[in-house]
Parts: structure tokens; sequence; C-alpha cells
């Protein structure tokens, strides 16, 4: 992994990611250096086309203000249809990493390249519906999986716990694949995903919805920190 960001993102494993998709979008500045300030090691940036996923939320402009505010990696998460399409807009919007679903696409391997050539960091994402062997194929190519605990489209949503057996299934199959989780991460189902080999936890409405996201975060962070499966 070349993309220098990407590669501080890794390294910072175990990491919340938050999703800025609830947060106060007309104190934008001031969202981002909160989470700055509270110790975040990356953004996650929820891209929802209307067509995809039946919601729609935002696209380059926003990322492109986001860049502008902060040095943090951006994780930009494209719930969109034919995503290899906008992959370059997005790299010049300042993404550092891609990740789009394999039910978005008809060809898989010439997205993933295409990501690939433009420096980001590449990653694939599952839908609870999807099987694994939709991914698996891929995984020399690719940074991370991107296993999704609620169907693509909204924040607030429960967690389905399918995801945690595709966790432990991905980790089994590749013991050093970056595994990312995303939909109704909070206090009571962050445990099990890290238990399950889940590096990146992205969290919206359980940062979001406190008013003290410091705190927030600290619990979060321990959670994670009680249930690693390297400690004894
Ligand atoms: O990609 C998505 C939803 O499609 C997510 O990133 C959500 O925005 C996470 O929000 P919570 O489930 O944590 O509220
Ligand atoms: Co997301």
């Amino acid at each position: 992994m070349t993309n220098p960001r990407v590669k501080q993102l890794f390294e910072a494993a175990p990491a919340i990611l938050p999703s800025l998709l609830q947060c106060d979008f007309g104190n934008l500045e001031r969202e981002v250096r909160r989470l700055e300030d509270d110790g975040c090691q990356g953004l996650h940036l929820d891209v929802m086309d209307g067509v995809f996923v039946p919601n729609i939320s935002y696209g380059m402009p926003i990322v492109d203000a986001i860049r502008k505010l902060t040095d943090l990696p951006l994780d930009v998460h494209l719930m969109i249809q034919d995503p290899g399409k906008y992959a370059q807009a997005f790299s010049d919007a300042g993404a550092d990493l891609l990740t789009f679903h394999v039910e978005a696409v008809d060809e898989i391997a010439p997205v993933i390249d295409n990501v690939r050539s433009l420096n980001m960091g590449t990653g694939l994402v599952l839908n609870p519906g999807t099987a694994i062997d939709a991914v698996t194929p891929f995984l020399d190519q690719i940074d991370v999986v991107l296993v999704m605990s609620v169907d693509a489209g909204f924040g607030g949503q429960a967690f389905n716990p399918v995801a945690i057996d595709k966790l432990k299934a991905l980790r089994a199959i590749k013991p050093d694949l970056i595994l990312e989780i995303d939909g109704g991460v909070n206090l009571e189902t962050i445990g099990s995903c890290r238990e399950a080999g889940a590096d990146l936890f992205v969290v919206g409405s359980a940062i979001f919805r406190s008013s003290d996201y410091a705190a927030a975060l600290d619990r979060l962070r321990a959670e994670v920190q009680r249930h690693d499966p390297h400690s004894s």
C-alpha cells in the first residue's frame, strides 16, 4: 500500500471511523475539529446515489470540502451504481480509501484496477445478503473488505449478526487482510466485531446521537480493547 494516509490508517488499527452521515452539516468544520480533537484516526464518508440504495446523501463536493478541512485519512464508502465511472472524480476530491459494493458492478476486476491505478486504497463491500464468495477471488488485489452489518442506505439500523460469521470466515482465509465493519456498531455490538477479527469500526449513531462525542468514543475504544483477540 503506497497511499501514505491509508498506510497511516491501517497502522492505527484497531480504529473507530466516525460515519459523518448523521453529523451537523451546517457546522461541518466544527464537527471535523471535534473528531480530530477526540483522537479519531480517520473519517468514513457515505456516498449514496438514490439508485443503488433508496437514499441520497452527498457526493464529490462534500468529500472535497472535508479534504480541505483535515489531513485525516478519508474512507469513502460508495453506495452507487457504476462506481468505476466516478473513481477519478473521488480521487480528485481527496478520497484515500475507496470502497465499492460488489452488488453494484457487473465486472469487479476492472474497477479494482481502476481504483488501484489512482493510488487509492481499494475495498470491496458486501451487503448482509451477499456471500463472501463474491470477494474471495479478489483478496490479493484489494486492501480492505468492508462487511455491512445493515443493508446499505441508512444510518441508525439494527446490527445484523450475519456479519460476525463473515468476519470470522474472511479472517480465517486471510489473516493479514484489513476487515472493516459498518452498520449498527455500538457499545453492545462492537466487542463481538473485534473478537470476530474486525480492524476498522464504522460508527454513526452511537457517536452522533451522543452529546459528548469524546466520551462515546472512549467507551467504544475501551470495549474494543476489552475484546481484543490478541490480548490475554
Ligand atoms: O454505510 C452506512 C449506511 O449505509 C453507514 O456508514 C452508516 O452511516 C453507519 O451508521 P450507524 O449504523 O452506525 O448509525
Ligand atoms: Co458506510
